[in-house]
């Protein structure tokens, strides 16, 4: 079973074509991360999956029920959101924030029970963030928002897990912590990020978009060549192993003419 699948999906918005014609296939399980230069459709697809963004052509399976047909309280135990960004006007602390991701599971009256607190606490663990359990979440630092986010959406255990640029406001070392966390998680994850170092190592599977399409898909190590890199992002690049950890790693440098406007063919799809 596909974890999930998009089959020739193009989506519109005010009149201009965002995304073309688009076929992607996540097996049940993967991670996948979406790159692509500023602008290029990644945070458009990825609404797509969660229905934020209607397709004008296609379709978007998620463990084979398309999801355009599922109703709302299915949907939402089929995919939790880390949104890119979230209204912190809210007069609710971060446990309540993330007791919200179960109202999936139960009542909104049930969320005091102790093993629904046990459930919060446990999601705030796990994403690095119980000692934010009492605080407000429109006090919180962006990053702090990020974790409790996360916690939310570990909190609703859906089949699949979508997050928008998740470390965005972290620091280097709770970047380093949500990655590790996120590959080794074991639902079905999509990403998109914008740093090609971490999806190289991290990520089980790459989609680069360019200009509305997905232009390469496959292993991070087979997809991010420098030929790739050269042609989509305007960087040189080489892949070298870590000399701690030995996690490959991509090191960047200009073109000496930094054009990217050369779509390649796709490098492997699958
Ligand atoms: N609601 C909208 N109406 C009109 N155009 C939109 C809308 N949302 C996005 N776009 C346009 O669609 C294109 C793709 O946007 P999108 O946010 O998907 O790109 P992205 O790859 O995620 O970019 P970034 O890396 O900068 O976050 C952009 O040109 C953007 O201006």
């Amino acid at each position: 079973m596909s974890g999930i699948e998009l089959k020739a999906v193009s989506i519109r918005l005010a009149n201009e074509s965002i995304v073309h014609n688009v076929d992607l296939s996540i097996p049940s399980g993967a991670f996948l991360a979406v790159v692509g230069p500023n602008g290029s459709g990644k945070t458009t697809l990825l609404r797509a999956i969660y229905r934020a963004v209607k397709l004008s052509a296609g379709a978007i399976f998620i463990r084979d029920r398309d999801v355009s047909r599922i109703p709302m309280a299915a949907a939402a135990r089929q995919r939790a959101v880390v949104p890119q960004f979230q209204d912190a006007d809210v007069a609710l602390t971060a446990a309540d924030i993330v007791g919200t991701g179960r109202h999936t599971h139960t009542p909104w009256w049930a969320v005091q029970r102790p093993t629904e607190q046990d459930a919060v606490l446990d999601a705030l663990q796990m994403a690095g963030a119980k000692e934010l359990a009492g605080r407000m979440f429109g006090t919180l630092s962006g990053g702090e928002r990020q974790r409790v986010l996360l916690a939310r959406a570990l909190a609703q255990k859906a089949e699949t897990l979508l997050l928008d640029e998740p470390t965005n406001h972290l620091d280097a070392r709770a970047q380093l912590e949500l990655m590790e966390l996120l590959s080794n998680l074991t639902l079905t994850r999509v990403a998109v990020l914008h740093d090609l170092d971490q999806a190289l190592a991290y990520a089980d599977l790459i989609a680069v978009m360019h200009a509305g399409q997905v232009v390469a898909t496959g292993p991070p190590a087979e997809v991010l060549t420098n030929e790739l890199t050269s042609k989509v992002f305007g960087v040189r690049s080489s892949i070298m192993k870590h000399p701690l950890t030995g996690r490959p790693h991509l090191l960047t440098a200009p073109l000496p003419d930094a054009a990217a406007d050369v779509v390649p063919a796709a490098v492997r799809t699958y």
